[in-house]
């Protein structure tokens, strides 16, 4: 089975109501019957999320949220929870950051949002990475590979998985092609042949076409660069 190629833009805290018609402005850029081979996906900022449902609901652009909390409901003041993204528009969840990870978010806890997640119908994108130090002493893949045994729930089916080595997050370093085909390899050892494994980290039009190429990167996950819509389709032309 081929694997569908997902592109997915991370905006993170950017953004505000005037940019709830980019999916338009992506859809002038690159027209869908020219991507009908690829998914693309926006996760705005929460409170962007039904806005840009409502303004561009029509076009074939996914919206994701950024995280949801681990509770379906309750005294949670500030919090978020699957459902409720799932009812303003989202279809896919990003889990597990390393930038909420930094916050104290565990693999654990990370795990308990997926089921959350699921229940409402949300796609999780559960996100893994080793540190610079953890790279430097040879321990990447024992990292990662404790990650996803932790986040991810028995018997988890139709979701994906976001490789972001932590040192490559807006630093404008990225992992060398080679690392990253020997991670994506591991990874696609340990979740098996259905699930898309993106690639994140300071992934832009210039350094997409080598990351894209390798076999088990099946779309790429994208801070800055994602949020110019021209930069973004650029990219996605690329997959
Ligand atoms: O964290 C990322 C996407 O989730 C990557 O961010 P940058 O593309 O800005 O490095």
């Amino acid at each position: 089975m081929t694997l569908k190629p997902l592109i997915a833009a991370n905006w993170k805290m950017h953004g505000d109501m005037s940019w709830c018609d980019k999916p338009y402005d992506f859809a002038d850029i690159y027209p869908p019957t020219e991507r009908e081979h690829l998914d693309v996906l926006i996760c705005p900022p929460a409170v962007l999320i039904f806005p840009m449902m409502e303004k561009c609901g029509g076009t074939d652009i996914w919206l994701g949220a950024q995280t949801c909390h681990k509770e379906k409901k309750g005294a949670h003041t500030g919090e978020m929870s699957a459902e409720m993204l799932a009812s303003a528009g989202a279809d896919y969840v990003i889990l597990g950051h390393s930038e909420r990870r930094a916050m104290g978010e565990s693999s654990a806890d990370i795990r308990v949002r997926v089921e959350r997640a699921k229940e409402a119908d949300l796609i999780p994108i559960i996100c893994v990475g080793e540190s610079l130090k953890e790279r430097e002493s040879g321990d990447a893949e024992a990292v990662v590979g404790t990650q996803l045994k932790a986040s991810l729930p028995e018997g988890l089916t139709d979701y994906v998985i976001a490789y972001e080595p932590i040192w490559a997050i807006g630093t404008g370093m990225t992992a060398t092609p080679d690392d990253v085909d020997a991670m994506h390899r591991f990874i696609r050892g340990e979740v098996g042949p259905n699930v898309r494994i993106l690639y994140g980290g300071s992934v832009k039009p210039a350094n997409a076409k080598a990351l894209l190429s390798i076999p088990d990167v099946n779309g790429a996950l994208i801070g800055g660069a994602g949020l110019e819509m021209e930069s973004l389709a650029e990219i996605a032309r690329l997959a």
